[in-house]
């Protein structure tokens, strides 16, 4: 096992917050903290970069100590080896395109002729070399995004620090720039951490994936990992799952209401069970035959899913299932319907809830 790039515990006390997490980051490693709103991966970014003081907790990079809280250790943001591309960029106004990526090397001591020529190289290296003199409002979104991005990787930064690097994009501008931050990342020898709640952008861009929830982490692992076998609700929605919690025996699942879910996965005590929205037959009658589990809903809600429609079902369990337009409208299926909600035992997946 080869020893992390980042080695941290970060805790971070904001009044009513408090972030705790242990984070490590291997050599060359993309790693995305996502989380919904409030989970504190800002949080985490910004105490990574100097920017916040740790309450308590240390951060190493290599075999150095950039934080230590309880041996008041802390070595300021332009010291740090950190690259960072916040939200919504922080390009300086005033300054072209060339001057805001020599900034960056500048502020790590480079002179500025030397720093000048950095920029101008990686200007070329992100396809704005014929950019260089224009002012930031002279750049599209895409463009801006791409000077931060170099003014961040100019200064050959070991760890790369982004926020939502993407979020301020349109959709269109997003994938090209999606597609071009991925080449980037994989050609940067150091260790990126990427802060997003867009998960697409956290399954292309990363190698592993960390949840923060509440300020705790609450699952990490691959793409794989995590969207087979995720363990809270907000997991569940991000990979599009319905998840329940219950105790399994005999092959059955005895989830929330009393209801019952067999399984073919061979599971015993606390259990998760997920399934997905398209694996949700929906009835006007309760259907019999082959061996299925079948539960009585009200339809709560339905919202288009791409080509389907999703219901949201209520019910003992909460459920979304997808049907097809037709479905819809030849079975009437408007909020306030009542239904049966079916789902075969082999599209179920169990898995224990302590691994
Ligand atoms: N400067 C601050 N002072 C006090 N509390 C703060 C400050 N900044 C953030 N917080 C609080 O810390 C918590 C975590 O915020 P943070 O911005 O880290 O979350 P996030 O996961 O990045 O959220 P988002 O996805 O909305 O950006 C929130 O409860 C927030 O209200």
């Amino acid at each position: 096992m080869t020893a992390p790039l980042v080695d941290s515990r970060i805790v971070v006390d904001r009044g009513a917050f408090r972030l705790d997490i242990h984070l490590r980051i291997d050599p060359g490693e993309v790693v995305a903290l996502l989380g919904p709103n409030g989970a504190g991966k800002t949080t985490a970014l910004r105490a990574l970069a100097g920017l916040v003081p740790l309450t308590d907790g240390h951060i190493r990079l290599r075999d150095r100590e950039l934080d230590d809280a309880r041996a008041r250790r802390w070595v300021p943001p332009e010291h740090r080896p950190i690259g960072v591309v916040f939200q919504d960029y922080l390009l300086f106004p005033h300054l072209t395109a060339l001057e805001n990526v020599a900034f960056g090397p500048r502020s790590h001591g480079t002179a500025r002729k030397e720093a000048r020529v950095v920029a101008a190289a990686w200007l070329d290296r992100v396809g704005l070399g014929d950019h260089a003199r224009r002012k930031p409002r002279q750049l599209s979104g895409g463009q801006a995004q791409r000077v931060a991005l170099a003014r961040a990787l100019a200064v050959e930064p070991e760890l790369l620090l982004l926020d939502e690097p993407l979020a301020a994009l349109d959709a269109r501008t997003r994938l090209d720039t999606r597609a071009e931050l991925h080449r980037h990342l994989a050609a940067h020898p150091g260790a990126t951490l990427l802060v997003t709640h867009d998960p697409l952008d956290a399954l292309v861009l990363a190698d592993r994936l960390v949840i923060l929830e509440g300020g705790r982490v609450v699952q990490e692992g691959d793409a794989a990992q995590i969207t087979a076998q995720p363990r809270t609700d907000y997991v569940a929605r991000l990979v599009g799952l319905n998840l329940y919690r219950g105790r399994a025996a005999g092959g059955g699942v005895e989830v929330a209401g009393g209801l019952t879910l067999t399984t073919t996965d061979a599971v015993d005590g606390d259990v998760f069970v997920a399934f997905s929205p398209i694996a949700v037959a929906v009835h006007l009658d309760q259907p019999t035959g082959s061996p299925r589990n079948t539960w009585p809903a009200t339809i709560t809600a339905v919202q288009r899913h791409g080509d389907n429609l999703r219901l949201q079902l209520d019910g003992p369990i909460a459920a979304a299932a997808d049907v097809t337009p037709a479905a819809a409208a030849q079975l009437e299926l408007v909020p306030g319907r009542r239904v049966w909600a079916a789902v075969k035992a082999t599209e179920t997946r169990a898995y224990p809830a302590d691994a």
